[in-house]
């Protein structure tokens, strides 16, 4: 990518803004060694007096690479304890408020779970404080309740006498203090209401390599199906931002598996699935981290964790 490409840092409205200024800055994609405290989990908390299960981290800047007019925006040092190396020096300090996700399911919830056992582990830094559905008693609402995560039903069946309407639904997120929606196997339409709401901070999951097979119709074994039929030698899941149509937001991240020439739909549709539950681990993890940065061409991009000089 062209150096003189824009990045700037987009943190969504519901989540605390960093503590220093959001600056789109003239960036080549080389930015100096900026790491995180996260993988020095004995600096969290009691070193530096943030709350239990919050990220922190002081920006370390390499002064021979910024110009002192340039103001670093990433919070993430590379030092194990709290002093600069030569030659650079602290510049501020960041604390990453723990997320909350809401996940929206229709059916068995195999990703749902994966992020749930993310959370559970420690990898993800944030939790699922709600789960919505439109199928009440679909796999994916018995594991929510199984698991102690409250249950809201979105739409209601058309033979049910009440249910929430749009704003109802977006007023109980908004009480949940819900960050981020994380659709995962939703087979309904994201009303207006919420992804106004909750702008840039929709996500979908879909089980092919948009835009290719998807919209309208484009849906569960229908996908695998129809890549299939279409002789294509290459499908894979693809994480998007949600917009009012079906499957046309903007592409976070994607991952390639190989269409095999005796593949059956089931087949293909596994092979897809097991790359989903890492893909969409490693998404949300980004999210949670706010390591997700807009290229000026309104491409989003996430920032590696492990070398913050990199994006995919
Ligand atoms: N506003 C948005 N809502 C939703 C999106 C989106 O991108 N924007 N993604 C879908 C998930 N999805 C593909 O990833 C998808 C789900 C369902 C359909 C579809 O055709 N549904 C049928 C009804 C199916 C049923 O009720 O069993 C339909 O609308 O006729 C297409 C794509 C989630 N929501
Ligand atoms: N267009 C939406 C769509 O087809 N989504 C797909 O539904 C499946 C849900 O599985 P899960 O309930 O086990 O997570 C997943 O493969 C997901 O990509």
């Amino acid at each position: 990518m062209e150096a003189q490409q824009i990045i700037s840092r987009f943190c969504p409205k519901s989540s605390l803004a960093p503590s220093i200024p959001m600056v789109k800055q003239p960036f080549s994609l080389n930015f100096p060694h900026l790491h995180s405290l996260s993988s020095y989990p004995f600096l969290q908390s009691q070193n530096l007096g943030v709350p239990t299960g919050a990220l922190h981290a002081i920006s370390f800047v390499n002064k021979e690479v910024y110009p002192s007019s340039w103001r670093i925006w990433c919070s993430k040092s590379s030092s194990s304890t709290a002093e600069p190396e030569e030659g650079h020096e602290v510049r501020a300090q960041v604390t990453v408020r723990r997320k909350k996700l809401a996940v929206f399911v229709s059916g068995g919830g195999s990703n749902f779970r994966s992020i749930h056992e993310a959370s559970k582990r420690g990898s993800l830094h944030g939790d699922v404080t709600v789960l919505v559905t439109n199928k009440r008693d679909c796999g994916g609402a018995q594991y929510a309740r199984n698991n102690g995560i409250p249950v809201i039903l979105f739409p209601k069946a058309k033979d049910e006498p009440e249910g929430l309407s749009p704003s109802d639904l977006v007023d109980t997120l908004r009480k949940f203090e819900v960050d981020f929606v994380l659709l995962a196997g939703y087979l309904k339409l994201i009303p207006v209401e919420l992804i106004r709401a909750y702008e840039r901070s929709i996500y979908n999951i879909h089980p092919s390599l948009l835009p290719a097979f998807g919209g309208k119709g484009y849906y569960g074994m229908k996908v695998h199906k129809a890549v299939i039929a279409s002789g294509a030698r290459f499908s894979g899941p693809t994480i998007h931002f949600v917009d009012e149509h079906y499957d046309t937001g903007r592409i976070l991240a994607q991952r390639v598996v190989p269409v095999l020439a005796n593949d059956t739909a089931e087949e293909l549709a596994a092979r897809v699935l097991n790359e989903e539950h890492q893909l969409y681990v490693e998404v949300v993890e980004a999210l949670c981290e706010e390591r997700v940065v807009w290229r000026e061409d309104g491409v989003p991009l996430i920032q590696s964790k492990e070398n913050p000089n990199e994006f995919w």
